[in-house]
């Protein structure tokens, strides 16, 4: 590193001095903090942006975000040149960087992990970074901090994409890497013109007409309701009305949103009793989570959830049809052994888990986060996850789209219109519709609405798929929350001694009972979950579980 760029570091740094007394993690989804004490992290991450972009000679993303948290909040999370989270090896820099406590420390630290990971910082090899932010009015300066990191790597380019949701941002880097098109303009055409391909192999028994078929969605205030406002407008054969945009007044997450419908399980705010029965859906404030829910009687405020699980369901169950009709028309000494696996996390209902076994299906659990989920979804031809809160995807491999695709010339040559044929076509959509990069609400959303369509289902009908066992989650504040630690994906307890087999103690009391704790990764809280035969069963093993967290960690 030569002398000028050291003295641009050490005189950019010296701009955003850390604050006191703040220990910065890069957790489950990037630094999440109050945003007032975010400009020196997202300034640094800005740095380390443009280090991964050098190192991988690909484009990078940054999106400034704290999705469900509360307004307040902010946070930055970065996305690597496949359009994921970035590599977690990577982590252990990121946290170092954002807490060095000095412009001299920052500097050095640079200076070792270039060395280490052989980065040239030499202004030659070009970096570019793609920045998004959410509606938060922090965003604005702290996007200007992330700037200032970009270009304190010389050579490097920021530039600016705007309010997006997280999954735009991490689409658009994705497609950049990949040579294709790559603006918002390129990413709603892609959704709509994969969606309409869908609508237009619904059996012609099932189109449904007309606005008694409206969908209303739940913007949670945030950038999801702004964005789904342009996307509709291209959609054909599906009616949405969005309600919480942000611009009648609410506030983001507050009372709204997918976060507040699917932990709460009541209704969200601008919706009641004229809503009773209407399939009803909740966007989170970066649009990649997506919950369905009906009001089911003005006498409660409480909702029927359909929530990730369910939209796991339902999108395994289409595709494993879709699969088995495309298979009876290959030759059977050549087909294609697609592997078909499901991944889901301990959150994962546990009558999903046993409906999906049905089915016949491979299950896998991870910890939480969607880091964790697709890394494992990645070693299948077809790879579904989805957090229960309704975060998720399906990925598809190269090799098995490679196959899709001939085989699809194939039967068109073959047999034009014919069901396998069809069924390959649906494939092939579903590929473009859903986001590949990482979870999406509009591709959730497009896809169980032409689900739905093509199987001719009401959302009682996909309700009733499975019964949810009753659960219940709390959040319990603690000292220390790094006191515990967890194993076999977050379903064990190992520290603090002595806490898991008191867990165990009180779930053999509940017939059905499970229940387990981890500490957040984006908020400062123990989270508490709890699962039984019934709601007054799982309300109880989660408050006694919440109360040994307090004796253990007190
Ligand atoms: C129980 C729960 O919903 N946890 C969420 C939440 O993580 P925590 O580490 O639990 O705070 O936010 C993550 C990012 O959005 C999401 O991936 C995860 O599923
Ligand atoms: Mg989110």
């Amino acid at each position: 590193m030569d002398e000028e760029q050291k003295s641009i570091l050490l005189k950019t740094s010296s701009r955003f001095p850390i604050p006191p007394g703040v220990k910065f993690s890069y957790g489950t989804a990037g630094f999440r903090a109050d945003a007032l004490v975010l400009e020196s992290t997202v300034y640094r991450a800005g740095i380390l942006a443009a280090l991964r972009s050098i190192k991988t000679r690909s484009v990078i993303g940054l999106m400034i975000t704290a999705s469900h948290n509360k307004i307040s909040d902010n946070g930055v999370k970065i996305a690597d040149p496949s359009g994921g989270m970035l590599t977690q090896a990577w982590e252990p820099f990121a946290d170092a960087l954002a807490n060095a406590t000095d412009s001299d420390c920052l500097l050095q630290l640079i200076i070792e992990f270039a060395k280490e990971e052989s980065i040239l910082i030499d202004g030659h090899c070009r970096a570019e970074v793609l920045l998004g932010r959410d509606t938060r009015p922090s965003g604005e300066s702290l996007l200007e901090a992330a700037k200032q990191g970009i270009n304190s790597i010389v050579g490097s380019a920021a530039i600016d994409m705007g309010i997006l949701t997280t999954p735009q941002l991490h689409w658009m880097v994705r497609a950049r890497n990949k040579g294709m098109k790559a603006s918002e303009r390129d990413y709603f055409e892609q959704l709509s013109s994969s969606f309409r391909c869908l609508m237009n192999l619904v059996p012609g028994e099932c189109k449904v007409k007309g606005t008694d078929y409206k969908l209303v969605v739940d913007g949670a205030n945030g950038v999801g309701g702004e964005k789904l406002e342009c996307l509709m407008n291209m959609l054909d054969g599906l009616v949405i009305e969005v309600r919480n945009t942000g611009k009648g007044g609410g506030i983001l997450n507050e009372g709204v949103g997918a976060d507040y419908v699917q932990k709460e399980k009541v209704v969200p705010q601008e919706f009641g009793s004229n809503d009773i029965g209407m399939r009803c859906a909740s966007l989170d404030g970066d649009a990649d989570r997506l919950v369905y829910f009906i009001v089911p009687s003005v006498s409660s405020n409480n909702i029927m959830l359909v929530d990730g699980d369910k939209m796991l369901s339902l999108f395994a169950l289409f595709i494993k049809e879709q699969l088995s009709i495309l298979y009876k028309g290959v030759d059977e000494n050549n087909p294609y052994q697609a592997r078909f696996g499901v991944v889901q996390t301990a959150y994962a209902n546990g009558a999903s888990t046993d409906f999906l076994k049905e089915l016949g299906l491979e299950v896998v659990l991870t910890p939480t986060g969607v880091k964790f989920l697709h890394e494992k979804a990645v070693e299948y031809d077809i790879g579904i996850y989805f957090e229960a809160n309704g975060h998720g995807t399906i990925l598809f491999s190269d090799s098995f789209l490679c196959w899709l695709e001939k085989r699809q010339n194939e039967l068109s040559s073959m047999s034009e219109g014919s069901e396998p044929q069809k069924a390959a076509l649906r494939l092939l959509a579903v590929s473009k519709l859903v986001n590949q990069a990482v979870g999406d609400a509009f591709s959730g959303l497009l896809l169980a609405e032409a689900i739905l369509q093509t199987l001719s289902w009401s959302i009682n009908q996909w309700s009733e798929l499975y019964q949810d066992l009753p659960s219940r989650q709390l959040k319990v504040k603690v000292m220390d929350r790094t006191a515990v630690v967890t194993a076999n994906a977050e379903t064990v307890v190992v520290k603090p001694p002595g806490i898991q087999e008191a867990i165990n103690a009180e779930t053999v009391k509940y017939p059905r009972g499970r229940s387990f704790i981890r500490p957040s990764g984006t908020e400062d809280v123990i989270r508490v979950y709890a699962e039984a035969s019934t709601q007054e069963g799982a309300d109880s093993l989660a408050h006694s579980v919440g109360k040994l967290v307090e004796q253990f960690l007190e």
